[in-house]
């Protein structure tokens, strides 16, 4: 536990294994607010309107926000106060609170879990735990702070009855069931503390996420950036909504037509800033591929038809590279 950041960075410089490779600083560029990201109301009864804007903002954005969803929000405020009592254990507790489970379901790590091997490291914790069946994996989860598992369980829950929600308004507007497609639902509460100097530095570098979506409860600490005709803008917190996220998984299977977006999380020098992704994914041997409704004489196939297991083995061996990653999945015609 000793490598994670916030077991030793207070009142440190910055460690030169944490110092960015020159091209993928940022510099002291300044990243405008996405002034457009849809921010969409669920709480309407019209589905064939919300539709329609879902699939619109993952065609623009591959992002969106939600309100209205459904999720108390004192639910969402009471989650992500034990997020940040959870990183703020010590190194030792936290070691003990994620070592439950012998088969390593639940677990914390620094950086991009490639701590041992990667040429530079992130500057970020995360905590990573399965959500299903609940009553299987709760068992595994942190018993500190002491209300983890109370406000987590009933948390989870809730996050993944929107998930399954929106995922249904996906299935009616690519005309396919995901549904049964679903395989792993897990959450990974990221924590960056505050960094000596952010210009040199990366929370979560650039990536589009494996997952069909992700359901981001999002601090109010800005920090979240998506990659949008050519340069970064800024996705900013709004109080009581989710940023929902579209994964690989969804580009391929709409064949292109909706976009897993390129984002990335920076830090700040001030204030620690705590997220939480809760990613519902497809099933190991879901065969990830164009829907048939996707494609027709004039739209061909645009990926090869990959089980999620061999996505997922050329997604890691392509993890810093989406140029390598996109080819890797493409037809060759
Ligand atoms: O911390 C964030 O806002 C982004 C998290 C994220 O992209 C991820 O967990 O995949
Ligand atoms: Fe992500």
């Amino acid at each position: 536990m000793e490598h994670l950041v916030s077991s030793w960075y207070n009142n440190r410089s910055l460690p030169e294994s944490y110092i960015l490779p020159p091209e993928r600083r940022l510099g002291n560029l300044i990243v405008p607010l996405a002034n457009n990201i849809p921010v969409i109301d669920l709480g309407g009864h019209d589905q064939t309107d919300i539709i329609q804007q879902i699939l619109e903002a993952s065609q623009e954005f591959g992002f969106f926000q939600v309100i209205n969803h459904g999720v108390p929000s004192n639910l969402m405020d009471e989650a992500m106060s034990v997020f940040k009592e959870f990183h703020a254990l010590s190194g030792e507790d936290k070691a003990i609170e994620t070592s439950k489970d012998p088969n390593k379901s639940c677990y914390i790590y620094p950086s991009s879990a490639n701590y041992a091997t990667e040429k530079f490291h992130l500057w970020r914790d995360a905590l990573v735990h399965n959500c299903n069946p609940l009553e299987e994996c709760i068992q595994f989860w942190p018993e500190q702070p002491p209300r983890y598992r109370e406000v987590v369980g009933p948390y989870t829950a809730e996050v993944r009855k929107l998930g399954f929600r929106i995922l249904e308004f996906f299935s009616q507007g690519l005309g396919i069931s995901l549904g049964g497609l679903v395989g792993n639902q897990n959450l990974v509460v990221n924590h960056y503390p505050p960094c000596p100097d952010p210009s040199l530095t990366m929370g979560l570098g650039k990536h589009i996420d494996p997952a069909f979506i992700n359901i981001l409860l999002q601090s109010d600490v800005y920090g979240l950036q998506v990659f949008k005709d050519e340069g970064w803008v800024v996705v900013e917190p709004i109080p009581n909504a989710f940023v929902v996220n579209i994964g690989y998984p969804l580009q391929i299977i709409s064949n292109g037509k909706l976009k897993g977006a390129e984002h990335r999380a920076v830090t700040n020098s001030n204030i620690a800033r705590t997220s939480a992704s809760f990613f519902i994914s497809p099933s190991h041997e879901t065969l990830i591929e164009p829907a048939k409704s996707s494609v027709d004489a004039s739209h061909p196939a645009l990926y090869k038809s990959l089980p999620y297991k061999d996505f997922i083995a050329k997604y890691l061996a392509n993890f810093s590279d989406s140029k390598a990653l996109e080819e890797a999945l493409r037809t060759t015609v």
